[in-house]
């Protein structure tokens, strides 16, 4: 192409983009000084208060994916999920109800940090050009946000970008994570052979609930659920399905549900605090009726992951917790499956996603029973080669995941003709669980109803669902360095290639204990790089975690 029809072309888009309006509204806008933000495994997230320029250029990236999409539903979520409430951040939604396209970070990034109008819009040119997008097409963009006290004022933002764009919008309100993913895949597939369910909150609990009371009819509870909902928007969403399923079928005592009280979300409590520090809830040991054999879990802040956990003795010793998390959750949802496709007489295959943080007892169970796949950390990863398997089980050890049906898994589940009585009851349990697992994205509601349909099944308590193999002593520290991204990695992120020679001293050290394992990453969403380490021998853990730790340091310095 000559240089005079190129420039032509380029003027012709950025007339299709509404510069002085964009303009105009940037100057609201700028971006904070002195700060470089960007979209990482969950979306951009940082402090709350300095992120109303992110969320208005974000509007704008997702009303670009919306006409990239023909005008199909795209979503944009405030949340922070387990950080701290001053916290905040953004993460956008793609038409099927799953994570952005990853081709499209790199423009969210650079419009995030693009340092005057016309520079935003030059990212905005770039990617209508490169990504091909028809500006005619009307854009459709819903919205939706946690409990934060910022969320009002980055909400805000994000209307006042989508408004710049002259996109349609529909205001969520207050949502969970995975509900925002649900409504999105919800609308998009209306009306279609797909049709996922209807597109709204009640839609949503309707669904679940309906699945789940098929899948339990006839076994009633008999025990409660302690619920952490890490006095988050999980609350809510808890309280809002407790009206759909009655006593009868799901007993639950709700805890941490404190929404209004400032400072209180996340703190001491949630999925994450539960999973770090290997225990209960701040405070929970002293509640009245938790005792010994008690079956609980926590939400995070924006409740999309859950870990399990009981007591196997009084609440106040420290070692009566144990700790059923994404690796059990995965275990127990791997096997059920198996068994339900087999007994089912099905010809699809269950397989499981894990990333390099799953305990290897967790990893050398599951291998002996299905295909394990290894992927990097974040969500993104685990779905996509999910998708790869008809079933596919996909968790991080840290409670976020799902499990995914393929279109032509389900429609074999669907289609076969069951042989005997056994294999149609079989057959009746996966359609349900089809319905009743959110296969947008990690959910903490849906998941718990997964793993409380499964326990009611084989009447199993927690201690047996424990059994099904031993935890290696694990440990995962935070090292502070001056630039993570001198840490790069390859082979889903469990060997280093740079800085060049830490590697082999890493493998030296692990070798000299049993039964032993360490990687080491930058984070993809704190300023800090990651060390995990596992032991066969319990007391040796400490050493090895923060040997690892100090050649990092001595490496980064
Ligand atoms: C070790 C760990 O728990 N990492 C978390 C954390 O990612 P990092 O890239 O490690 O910061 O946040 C991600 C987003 O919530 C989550 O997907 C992931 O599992
Ligand atoms: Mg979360």
């Amino acid at each position: 192409m000559s240089l005079p029809s190129a420039i032509s072309a380029a003027a012709a888009h950025t007339e299709g983009l509404p510069t002085m309006l964009i303009e105009e509204a940037y100057k609201e806008y700028p971006k904070p000084e002195g700060i470089k933000f960007t979209y990482g495994t969950a979306g951009i997230r940082t402090k709350g208060d300095i992120l109303q320029s992110s969320c208005f250029r974000m509007a704008l990236i997702s009303a670009l994916r919306s006409k990239k999409l023909g005008g199909k539903m795209v979503g944009v979520m405030v949340t922070a999920s387990h950080n701290l409430e001053e916290d905040n951040g953004i993460k956008a939604i793609d038409s099927r109800g799953e994570m952005l396209e990853s081709s499209w970070e790199p423009y969210c990034t650079e419009a995030v940090n693009a340092n005057s109008a016309k520079e935003l819009i030059a990212v905005l040119d770039q990617l209508v050009k490169t990504c091909k997008v028809d500006l005619s097409v009307p854009a459709l963009v819903i919205y939706g946000h946690d409990t934060r006290p910022t969320c009002p004022m980055l909400v805000k933002a994000v209307v006042e970008g989508l408004a710049t764009m002259g996109a349609t919008v529909i205001d969520a309100g207050l949502k969970t994570t995975p509900q925002l993913h649900y409504l999105v895949r919800a609308h998009n597939t209306q009306g279609t052979p797909d049709a996922y369910g209807e597109p709204t909150e009640m839609g949503y609990y309707d669904k679940l609930s309906k699945a789940f009371a098929k899948l339990v009819a006839g076994k009633p509870p008999k025990t409660t659920l302690v619920v952490d909902c890490a006095n988050g928007v999980g609350a809510y969403a808890l309280m809002q399905l407790q009206q759909h399923i009655p006593e009868s079928l799901l007993k639950v005592r709700a805890l941490r549900t404190d929404i209004k009280t400032r400072g209180a979300l996340n703190d001491g409590c949630g999925a994450d605090y539960v999973k770090t520090n290997q225990r209960l809830p701040l405070g929970l040991e002293k509640e009245k009726g938790i005792e010994a054999g008690q079956r609980l879990c926590s939400y995070d802040g924006d409740a999309d992951r859950i870990v399990y956990y009981y007591l196997r003795g009084p609440p106040q010793q420290k070692e009566s917790f144990r700790l059923l998390d994404g690796d059990k959750i995965a275990s127990l949802a791997a096997d059920h499956l198996n068994d339900l496709v087999k007994r089912a007489g099905v010809a699809i295959e269950v397989g499981c996603v894990q990333t390099a943080y799953a305990n290897g007892s967790s990893t050398k169970y599951l291998e002996q029973r299905v295909p394990v796949t290894c992927t990097p950390t974040g969500v993104k990863h685990l779905h996509h080669a999910a998708e790869r398997y008809d079933v596919g089980v996909y968790f991080e050890a840290n409670g976020h995941g799902t499990i995914l049906f393929s279109s032509e898994a389900q429609q074999k589940i669907h289609e076969t003709s069951p042989s005997s009585p056994a294999a149609e009851d079989a057959l009746e349990q996966l359609k349900s669980l089809i319905d009743l697992i959110n296969q947008t994205v990690g959910d903490a509601l849906s998941d718990m109803l997964l793993v409380e349909v499964i326990l009611r099944t084989k009447d199993w308590d927690c201690q047996e669902w424990d059994s099904a193999y031993e935890d290696l002593p694990n440990k995962l520290l935070k090292v502070n360095v001056k630039d993570r991204f001198m840490f790069v990695t390859e082979d889903a992120e469990r060997k280093l290639v740079k800085p060049e020679g830490l590697q082999a001293k890493i493998d030296e050290l692990v070798a000299k204990y049993k039964d032993a394992r360490s990687f080491v990453r930058p984070s993809g969403t704190e300023d800090c790089v990651r060390v995990y380490a596992e032991a066969g021998v319990a007391g040796e853990l400490n050493s090895l975690a923060n040997g690892v730790a100090k050649l990092v340091a001595d490496f980064a310095a």
